[in-house]
């Protein structure tokens, strides 16, 4: 008999993005994100972190204090290492799932990069300023942008 509790393929792609944000080593917020193609295959994931070579231990990852000793000066987005993860060529017409709204910085590069919608969980800067110009963006270029509306389905993983 076939199986009803499958998992669907927003389902299964936002959790491959709560997967991958499990990697993160930021302490406050972990950022995932999954691209996927028009055949719903996957081209590529990412989570925030910093930049190769930048090793986790010798970085801050202060939320507050002397800018040069934050974050945010250094650390990578899920989104934008996810693009830039991926080695396939282009990723025109590809949608990105992704645990958090993009800031303004990522919805540059969603763009640029030809993608034509962004499916996210989280929205918890909408009143930051950068939120705001994320979706002037995405409105002027044509991307679109919903809410992942989940279906109370858990998932556990023994590893
Ligand atoms: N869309 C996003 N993707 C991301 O990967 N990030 C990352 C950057 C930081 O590592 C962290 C945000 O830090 P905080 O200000 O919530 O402590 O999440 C943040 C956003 C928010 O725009
Ligand atoms: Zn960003």
């Amino acid at each position: 008999m076939k199986r009803t509790d499958y998992l669907s393929w927003d389902q299964y792609f936002m959790g491959v993005a709560l997967l991958s944000a499990q990697r993160s080593k930021d302490d406050h917020t972990q950022v995932g994100a999954c691209l996927v193609n028009d055949q719903n295959k996957i081209l590529s994931v990412g989570y925030n972190g910093m930049p190769t070579g930048c090793h986790d231990d010798d970085m801050p990852w202060e939320r507050e204090g002397e800018p040069l000793d934050t974050k945010y000066f250094y650390v990578c987005h899920a989104e934008l290492n996810a693009i830039l993860n991926y080695g396939g060529g282009s990723l025109y017409g590809a949608r990105v799932y992704v645990t958090l709204f993009p800031c303004n910085e990522c919805a540059k590069a969603i763009i640029q990069s030809g993608m034509k919608e962004v499916i996210y969980m989280q929205d918890k800067y909408a009143d930051d300023d950068m939120t705001v110009a994320s979706k002037r963006m995405f409105d002027m270029a044509g991307v679109k942008y919903r809410k992942f509306e989940p279906k109370d389905q858990t998932i556990e993983l023994h590893l």
